[in-house]
């Protein structure tokens, strides 16, 4: 089952994927009236017989997690098989071995130096896109895709060049590659502090100049300086392990890293003002956020040692370049080295770049041959996966679930989008769903099972059959905050065995009439419940009536008075208009009272033959479902 969950979402033909998950609240509410289904309602009436309650009731808090979580629906998968290939822009250089990752799965359009219109002209006839620094992914390039695009692939680091908020209102996932061009970038780093401190660069253009100025590039050395590494992530921890091999003093700031990490390399973690007042050498390894935006402004420089000297090799929009020139020029830095620039390439007139006392190289930093053969092949392999609705264990605006968790989640996944698809075509009336709960039955305890692709599952089944917008895990659960649907979750404790994650998941819908007033509890809410059996999903609660049936195909659910002969009677009709019954279930609340039969059908049955059930005189009501 795992791969089921874990294919198809994004596969190219396919409406599926993965979502980035809050819960989503609002004050107007949305319409279900464009719920397919087909009912006759004799009375609208609201059963006793409540099947579950006894049990604990506990809030359900998020485990933080961190890898990819993709899920599918098992039916997508049968349409990936028959898909043509997809198609994958690749709009900067890449490597080889990535290329030919990606030209088995995708015809590849490698089209580089694309203005923003031209990107705008092709992207409609992409399903993935693949970016280095220098393609600006804007939501016009989103738009502009028209709900094909379905993958972004930045290979690299630095996502600051794709808009992810549009991405993700657009539903498409945006993977990078965010380890194989780490040591690039530390070496690089390491690098440009060593070049800057013996002046090598200005050194060589002297010496090619016929120049011989040996009094000139006296330097300064390393050992025993302090090096401040401003951001301890991934690259600014590489940068503080080299720096220690040559004998620097090595303190770091990040609000975010973890101390342990810090501490087993040897590295002190500061406050930002102790850093930068403390610092001989200032490494810079944050990302550019908006709180990260020209940290490093005239404020911050007047705090920092007179002629200290500063490496950026993270991203120009941290530093505030007039400011730095001004702080060259009145001699507070003494030096800076660059790799990266507010605007790439910078003006040819640029004074920082001029300026003898500032060492540049052209955005460097993860160019090696390894690390660029690296990178090429961890966005190609993230990007077919993708496509193909595998894991992504990259992706930067969707929620990232274990691939354990995913595997055992899988079932559960399918379920969880039946059950939501089931309880929207439920709805009857025009005030709209205001809220969604999912109750999860579950003997396992809150912090041991991460519901998010669950609840987003749900939401998508909600969302999709009463939406013409195209719904994924991705957007799904921002779709839903736009249309006003409130969405909580509720942990049941069941006594059973932690070794299955879920007993059992129940829809609420609340605040809604229903066009099947059976599947009203009494709570006076839309409920539904769905249990795994032997991989496969089934329902076993509609309203406060248990049935059993595996959801699958299309069911038409009946509330009868119980009595002989309703199977064959329904059977008979069905039958006899060439529909095949797949499944039949009884659930009553007491043997002659009320009672709910539900049939699977492999076909939509003919509005005759259903009128012909609603017209047997103990049925009450009937609906017909397409799950
Ligand atoms: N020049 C290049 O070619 C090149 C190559 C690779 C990476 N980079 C850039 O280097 C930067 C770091 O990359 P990484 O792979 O180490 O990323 P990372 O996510 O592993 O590390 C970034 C660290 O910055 C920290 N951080 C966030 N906000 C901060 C703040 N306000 N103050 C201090 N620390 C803060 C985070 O907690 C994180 O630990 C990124 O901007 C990336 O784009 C550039
Ligand atoms: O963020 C990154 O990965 C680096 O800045 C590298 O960017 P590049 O792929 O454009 O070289």
């Amino acid at each position: 089952m795992a791969s089921a969950a874990s294919k198809a979402l994004l596969s190219p033909t396919s409406r599926s994927s993965l979502l980035p998950l809050s819960s989503s609240s609002s004050s107007s509410s949305f319409s279900s009236s464009s719920a397919s289904s087909v009912s006759f309602d004799r009375s609208r009436c609201r059963s006793r017989a409540p099947c579950f309650g006894q049990a604990l009731r506990l809030a359900v808090p998020f485990r933080r997690i961190s890898s990819l979580l993709d899920a599918a629906r098992v039916t997508d998968l049968k349409i990936k098989a028959t898909a043509a290939k997809p198609t994958v822009l690749v709009s900067e250089k890449l490597g080889d071995t990535g290329l030919a990752l990606l030209r088995e799965f995708a015809n590849v359009d490698c089209s580089y130096n694309l203005t923003q219109e031209e990107l705008c002209a092709k992207i409609s006839l992409c399903d993935a896109l693949i970016v280095r620094s220098g393609t600006k992914v804007t939501r016009e390039v989103f738009e502009a895709a028209r709900g094909r695009l379905k993958v972004v692939g930045r290979a690299g680091v630095g996502i600051d060049n794709v808009d992810l908020q549009a991405a993700t209102e657009n539903g498409c996932l945006v993977v990078n590659a965010p380890t194989a061009n780490t040591v690039a970038a530390a070496e690089h780093g390491i690098a440009l502090l060593a070049a800057m401190a013996r002046n090598v660069a200005q050194a060589d253009a002297s010496l090619k100049a016929g120049k011989w100025q040996r009094n000139k590039y006296v330097g300064v050395s390393l050992v025993g300086k302090t090096l401040a590494i401003m951001g301890f992530g991934k690259v600014g921890s590489e940068v503080a392990r080299r720096a220690k091999g040559l004998g620097m003093h090595v303190i770091a700031h990040d609000p975010y890293a973890p101390a342990d990490r810090a501490r087993a390399i040897g590295v002190e973690l500061v406050s930002f003002d102790e850093a930068i007042s403390t610092a001989d050498f200032i490494s810079l390894h944050m990302p550019l956020t908006p709180s990260t935006s020209k940290i490093f402004n005239d404020e911050n420089f007047t705090k920092m040692k007179k002629g200290v000297r500063i490496i950026n090799v993270a991203r120009g929009g941290v530093i505030d370049e007039d400011a730095l020139l001004r702080a060259l020029e009145n001699g507070t830095v003494a030096q800076a080295a660059l790799d990266v620039f507010a605007e790439e390439p910078p003006s040819k007139e640029s004074k920082l770049v001029q300026h003898e006392n500032v060492t540049v190289t052209p955005h460097l930093g993860a160019s090696t041959m390894e690390a660029q053969e690296g990178v090429a092949i961890e966005i190609a392999e993230a990007v077919v996966g993708a496509l193909k609705g595998e894991l992504a264990a990259t992706a930067v605006n969707a929620p990232m679930v274990p691939s354990e968790v995913l595997s055992e989640l899988a079932p559960y996944v399918v379920l969880g989008e039946k059950l939501g698809r089931l309880a929207v075509q439920l709805v009857g009336g025009g005030s709209g769903i205001k809220g969604m709960k999912v109750v999860y039955t579950s003997a396992r305890s809150p912090d041991d099972l991460d519901t998010r692709i669950l609840r987003a599952m749900v939401t998508k089944g909600i969302v999709e059959p009463i939406s013409s917008v195209f719904v994924n895990l991705v957007n799904a659960d921002y779709i839903a905050k736009q249309r006003g649907l409130r969405i909580s979750e509720e942990r049941v404790f069941h006594d059973g065995s932690p070794e299955i994650p879920l007993d059992s998941i129940q829809v609420h819908l609340a605040n809604v009439e229903s066009k099947f007033a059976g599947a009203i509890s009494d709570s006076g809410e839309i409920v539904v419940e769905g249990r795994v059996k032997d991989g496969v999903p089934h329902l076993i609660l509609v309203g406060s009536y248990s049935v059993d049936v595996s959801l699958e195909g299309n069911l038409i659910l009946c509330r009868q008075i119980d009595q002989p002969g309703m199977i064959g009677r329904v059977g008979n009709i069905l039958g006899g208009n060439n529909v095949n019954i797949s499944f039949m279930s009884v659930g009553r609340t007491a043997p002659g009272k009320q009672a709910i039969m539900a049939i699977g059908v492999d076909e939509e049955p003919p509005k005759e033959a259903l009128r012909k059930i609603g017209e047997i005189p103990a049925i009450e009501e009937f609906v017909f479902l397409k799950l």
